[in-house]
């Protein structure tokens, strides 16, 4: 059976096909794209790269059996969560489909790795409640009891997304080789649990690693690195796309920034009707948001993301400018 052109139907296809002619741009508006598909943001990104990038016919993907996947799981992300919904899901996948194209990484990763990481970005927050793992450990939820404190959300996500192949007319891996699919569930563990931003200053330690012992070998270029280097760079890609927001064109990081801020509101909101802490930025009486992202850039995103441009340099030039404006606007709106 024949598929709408990006696997959704929408109220505006010419609109529609003027927004997508940007699925390979930093800065493609995301939001734009969910309005124009009945809120199916990530279902429409997740299926156009994958087609695009022609994986569906390297691995004898059924796009209908893709599609159910993908729907499914779109229907698992929490509208009424305001960041980590299938927006969110959607910006991470298309960024991740921007930085596997940087010339720095062509011909590295095999098309299993790059399926993997595509299936990864797209289902790595999934079924997330929008609190943080610090609030389910805090206050002995069920699922900090069933994960043991260690990257519960992550754990959560990961589980839910590959319990849904189960789901009749939904295991779009079902014409995998059975290694294929072991590869590929391995990596997609990994990514995800790669997401957990208490392995951040790990990842960034690791990756500076990797870099400085490649200068010293003098390997000018990335070519066949080993498989755990190979691994390394793709969780270190996620990771910056998970906090790509404050590279992307102002506009869109200003909606980030409310939609993430909202969320961690509720979440103080909660924290104070049960007399707990509440965590730091989530007070909506007293948080300061322009200087919260400005230390946000500083100490978390500008290192991640130099480390990132050093490795594939210079593949990200433009990028790294556009999180310094965005730097310096912040810095200068703080009151
Ligand atoms: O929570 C963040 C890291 N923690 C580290 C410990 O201190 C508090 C912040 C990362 N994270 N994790 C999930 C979502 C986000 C996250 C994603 C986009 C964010 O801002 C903007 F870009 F939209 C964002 O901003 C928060 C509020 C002010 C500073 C950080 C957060
Ligand atoms: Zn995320």
């Amino acid at each position: 059976i024949m598929h709408p052109k990006y696997g959704v139907d929408s109220n505006d296809p010419e609109h529609l096909d003027e927004i997508m002619a940007d699925i390979d741009k930093w800065g493609i508006d995301i939001f734009e794209i969910g309005q124009l598909t009945n809120n199916r943001p990530m279902t429409t990104v997740t299926y156009t790269i994958l087609a695009k990038r022609d994986l569906l016919r390297a691995f004898n993907i059924c796009s209908t059996t893709m599609l159910n996947y993908l729907m499914t799981a779109e229907d698992h992300y929490r509208p009424e969560v305001p960041y980590h919904n299938g927006y969110h899901a959607a910006d991470v996948t298309q960024s991740c489909h921007v930085l596997l194209s940087l010339p720095a990484l062509e011909n590295l990763f095999t098309d299993l790795e790059i399926l993997a990481t595509i299936f990864a970005s797209c289902i790595h927050d999934i079924d997330h409640p929008g609190f943080t793992n610090n609030y389910f450990i805090t206050t002995g939820s069920d699922l900090a009891l069933m994960y043991n404190d260690e990257s519960v959300l992550e754990n959560h996500h990961l589980a839910v997304a590959f319990k849904l192949l189960q789901q009749t007319d939904c295991d779009f891996l079902a014409s995998l080789p059975t290694k294929s699919r072991q590869i590929l569930r391995r990596i997609v563990i990994s990514l995800v649990l790669a997401t957990d931003m208490n392995k951040h200053m790990d990842h960034v330690a690791h990756l500076k690693t990797m870099v400085e012992a490649r200068k010293l070998s003098g390997a000018d270029i990335l070519s066949q690195e080993n498989y755990s280097d190979r691994l390394l760079i793709l969780q270190h890609m996620i990771h910056c796309a998970d906090l790509s927001n404050p590279t992307k064109p102002l506009p869109l990081y200003k909606k980030w920034t409310d939609a993430i801020m909202e969320e961690f509101f509720r979440q103080g909101d909660a924290e104070r009707e049960r007399e707990l802490d509440i965590s730091p930025m989530c007070d909506r009486l007293t948080a300061t948001v322009e200087k919260s992202q400005v230390g946000f850039i500083d100490y978390i995103v500008h290192p991640l993301w130099d480390t990132w441009a050093e490795l594939v340099e210079p593949g990200c030039r433009e990028i790294i400018e556009s999180l310094e404006y965005n730097r310096d606007w912040y810095y200068n709106a703080v009151p």
